[in-house]
């Protein structure tokens, strides 16, 4: 089955969005572009909201938004039910990411990652799957949450 990746940016993610989505096609992927298209400057929470609600809506497997830091993709898509998206940027936290958190949004720092090989790291995240055991009663946890309108942290969800 093709996995559908969603893929968003702001202006300080374009350049790798733009060399990402090259990729991920070439590599089979069927991904959903949701913009940005330029580097004129824009707010990352109208693009992270994008492919959230879309991951929320069960229309995407898998999220890439990458801003400077992706603290804000971040934040704003963890605003979602379902969706569990971290910032990372190394091979290790990229890996631990998918195998221990089932992290579905893979959040970037375009300002950081440099010449690191972005393209690998994502490919990894993409093929990496979630080790289930003892993660999966976590995982659950979080999902819980998902749920209820003011978490409890004494109640133990
Ligand atoms: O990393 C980000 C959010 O986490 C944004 O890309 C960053 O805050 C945008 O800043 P600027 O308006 O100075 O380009």
């Amino acid at each position: 089955m093709t996995i559908k990746v969603g893929l968003a940016s702001d202006h300080r993610g374009v350049h790798i969005k733009a060399r990402l989505l090259q990729t991920l096609q070439r590599e089979g992927f069927e991904v959903c572009d949701q913009g940005t298209d330029s580097t004129d400057p824009v707010d990352y929470p109208d693009f992270a909201i994008r492919v959230a609600e879309q991951i929320r809506d069960g229309k995407l497997d898998r999220g890439i938004l990458i801003c400077g830091t992706g603290i804000g993709m971040a934040i704003v898509a963890n605003k979602f039910h379902g969706v569990r998206a971290a910032s990372c940027y190394d091979e290790v936290i990229v890996e631990m990411s998918r195998r221990h958190n089932d992290v579905n949004v893979l959040c970037l720092p375009g300002d950081l990652i440099g010449e690191r090989p972005v393209d690998e790291l994502v490919l990894m995240w993409l093929r990496t799957d979630f080790e289930c055991g003892r993660h999966t009663q976590r995982v659950d946890k979080i999902t819980a949450i998902d749920s209820i309108d003011t978490p409890d942290i004494n109640r133990g969800v």
